[in-house]
């Protein structure tokens, strides 16, 4: 079943409001600099229609600068930008803002607070027919359970009710790319995940191409069909969340997803060889010189007394943290200069001083140092 027909049958007859094949937004060797800050360096991304990317990277890695060049708040310094199979920027080009068809949600959502709920939604629908805008401002409304509150302004609603307004008014006028600014993190934690889940629904059910960032990464790899992490104004890698999360293609993008536990060695006859042990290494990530291996806190198991056989790992433990689903172990082990974190579900009884560990080495990373 292809993705139109998936939709369809989702919706269990309720048409999507939009769905079209292809690339909706191509971004081509995108670059901008602000005062010799390069904030964009040839950045190139092309979005399916009616995928929904999360674009990801610590602050000041240039996710906001690409969210204006794409709305038309700003211009690059090259670079081209096409929606819909149209060129809205590129040499001797420059398409204005209300010409995109390009929606927005700002962090803050930015609803102008004289006007009613209906009225918000109503703005974007300025070029339709008030008979057609009132149809469709009802019909969003209905779609977003807030039917009942059409008429209370702003102030009388709560985060994730103006977060849901802020969505419904950016996709009114049916937006061939939508652009969301960290649209969750002013929502508390407790609501953050409802909210997220609720708007990912509603933006697969109208089969809108969307882009979304945030600075979280767990945010990023629960959100949306593909992740695309930027560093100082360039994109490192893109991916779905499985796979980013699993074979980051460098340390910074292994350590922006995970905390590891880094451990030092060297490049070997058979692998990486370090004071845990020798770690197999894939012929692509061979290399000569110091190596690093990184290893996730979930995959270092703690081997129960009677079971513990040859080349468990004996650590001493050195403080214990409970996180509710879990309990994180902070160990010292022989030969390792640093402590590592593990995460277990077991009960390990109040008191114990030492235990045993099992590696999960065929889940290890291995990096040139
Ligand atoms: N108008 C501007 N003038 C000067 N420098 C700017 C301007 N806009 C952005 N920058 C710089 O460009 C870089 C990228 O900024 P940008 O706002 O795109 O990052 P960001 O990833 O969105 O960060 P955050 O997550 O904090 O919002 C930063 O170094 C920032 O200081």
């Amino acid at each position: 079943m292809n993705r139109h027909n998936a939709q369809k049958s989702l919706l269990n007859g309720i048409e999507p409001l939009h769905v079209e094949a292809g690339d909706a937004l191509r971004l081509s060797h995108i670059s901008r600099a602000f005062d010799g800050v390069q904030a964009l360096k040839d950045v190139s991304l092309n979005v399916t229609s009616g995928e929904i990317i999360c674009l990801v990277g610590h602050s000041g890695c240039g996710k906001t600068s690409l969210l204006r060049i794409i709305a038309g708040i700003d211009a690059p310094d090259s670079g081209t930008l096409m929606i819909g199979g149209k060129m809205l920027v590129g040499p001797s080009v420059f398409v204005e803002p209300e010409k995109r068809d390009v929606g927005v949600v700002f962090q803050d959502y930015a609803l102008f607070p004289h006007l009613t709920v209906a009225q918000n939604v109503k703005f974007g629908l300025r070029a339709f027919k008030s008979a057609d805008a009132n149809h469709r401002v009802a019909e969003l409304l209905q779609r977003v359970s807030l039917g009942d509150k059409a008429d209370r302004y702003p102030h009388q609603l709560s985060g994730g009710e103006q977060q849901r307004v802020a969505l419904i008014r950016a996709l009114a006028p049916k937006p061939h790319v939508l652009l969301m600014d960290e649209p969750f993190s002013n929502l508390d934690r407790g609501l953050r995940a409802s909210v997220r889940r609720e708007t990912i629904s509603l933006l697969r059910q109208l089969g809108t191409t969307a882009i979304i960032v945030t600075h979280e990464a767990e945010e990023a790899l629960s959100t949306g069909d593909r992740v695309v992490l930027m560093r100082s104004g360039e994109i490192v890698q893109t991916g779905s969340a499985r796979e980013i999360y699993q074979h980051p293609v460098n340390r910074y993008a292994a350590e922006f997803f995970c905390d590891f536990n880094v451990i030092p060695g060297r490049f070997g006859q058979d692998g990486v060889e370090t004071p845990l042990g020798v770690f197999k290494a894939n012929k692509t990530d061979m290399s000569s010189g110091q190596a690093l291996v990184y290893l996730r806190p979930d995959d270092l198991h703690i081997v129960p007394d009677d079971a513990v056989t040859l080349g468990d790992i004996r650590g001493k433990v050195v403080s214990r943290s409970y996180f509710g689903q879990g309990e994180e172990l902070i160990l010292k082990v022989e030969g390792l200069e640093n402590t590592l974190r593990i995460h277990t579900k077991m009960q390990i009884p109040h008191g114990v001083t030492h235990i045993f560990l099992r590696i999960s080495a065929e889940n290890a990373l291995i990096f040139a140092d």
